[in-house]
């Protein structure tokens, strides 16, 4: 059937998104019927200056503001939430720990995290079964590689939740001892350092970082990424990424870390007008590069 002939009987319930600063992109459509997703040929494209341009070959009502459809999707979310959730748990731990080693031997080894100067990382936890990165942040922190090229000190930068509004910043550390468990019981840092000294905000920074380590329950290898739901990172990244415009920045690397259990077929997830997507991700079979940037870092 063809396209016009599927937004008819779907009463043009269509749903468009976009991708905030890749190119060029497919966003994703959503139908009311949560079995039924398409792939749009609304592609977001980038001109020199770096301002956003969407190009939108087929015909469509957009109803992003509408709070029944968005409640629709919220719910899509959800349900895909419980089902990842369920296969994490019931991921052999053998598996898992391969794979954690996988995924973090391969970031060792890429040459945009071995360059890097700044970075945002998350602290993983294990009871929600997120890829480990305690390798990758002893690597960083204690600076204890042998290679020179990875020698460099690199600022790192980690998630610390503000209040459950979807504010969390992104605060400087020095040592796996500037943190605390907070009550989701994830470490993050704490307010000051031993010394009473404030960890640096991101936000608040002299130079951008080049790269964001993040977290997530499913991806897709268009660079969708479902989060946990509290709105936390997408928040975050809208912020950042208009402060990096903004001061006329590089634009940082969006890079997730996936079990291969989490890499779900393009039209899965659902994606709602704020979800940003990602430029790559490195799951244990290998980086993915999505964006032209991360095709061009990965070549
Ligand atoms: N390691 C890590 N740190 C992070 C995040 C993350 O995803 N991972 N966040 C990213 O946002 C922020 C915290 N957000 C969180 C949101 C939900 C849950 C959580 O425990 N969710 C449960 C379900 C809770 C429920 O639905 O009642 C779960 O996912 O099982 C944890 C952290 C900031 N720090
Ligand atoms: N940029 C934003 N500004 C304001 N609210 C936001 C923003 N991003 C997400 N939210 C809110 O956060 C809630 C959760 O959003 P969503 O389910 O898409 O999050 P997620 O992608 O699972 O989480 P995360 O971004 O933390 O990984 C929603 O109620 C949404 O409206």
């Amino acid at each position: 059937m063809s396209l016009n002939g599927l937004m008819k009987q779907l009463g043009r319930q269509f749903f468009m998104t976009h991708h905030p600063h890749n190119q060029p992109f497919a966003a994703p459509l959503l139908s009311n019927n949560p079995q039924l997703f398409f792939l749009s040929r609304s592609i977001v494209c980038r001109n020199q200056s770096l301002q956003p341009r969407r190009l939108t070959i087929a015909t469509m009502s957009t109803t992003t503001s509408d709070p029944v459809h968005l409640d629709t999707i919220f719910k899509q979310k959800k349900a895909l939430r419980t089902r990842v959730r369920r296969d994490l748990k019931s991921m052999d731990p053998t598996l898992r720990s391969k794979e954690d080693d996988a995924i973090q031997n391969l970031v060792l080894d890429a040459p945009w995290f071995k360059s890097c100067k700044r970075l945002c990382a998350y602290i993983s936890c294990r009871a929600l079964r997120e890829v480990d990165t305690s390798k990758l942040l002893s690597e960083i922190l204690n600076n204890s590689s042998k290679d020179d090229y990875i020698q460099m000190t690199k600022t790192l930068y980690v998630p610390r939740v503000e209040d459950k509004n979807s504010h969390m910043r992104m605060l400087n550390i020095s040592s796996m001892n500037d943190l605390i468990a907070n009550a989701m019981n994830i470490l993050e840092p704490a307010p000051t350092d031993v010394e009473g000294n404030e960890h640096q905000d991101v936000m608040l920074a002299d130079h951008p970082v080049d790269l964001l380590l993040l977290p997530g329950l499913a991806f897709d290898k268009s660079g969708r990424r479902l989060g946990r739901g509290g709105g936390y990172y997408d928040a975050f990244l809208t912020k950042y990424l208009g402060l990096v415009k903004e001061r006329k920045w590089k634009e940082p690397f969006l890079v997730a870390l996936s079990y291969s259990v989490q890499i779900m077929d393009d039209g899965v997830i659902p994606v709602t007008p704020h979800d940003v997507y990602v430029d790559a991700l490195v799951s244990p079979s290998g980086v993915i590069p999505i964006s032209e940037a991360a095709k061009a870092r990965c070549q």
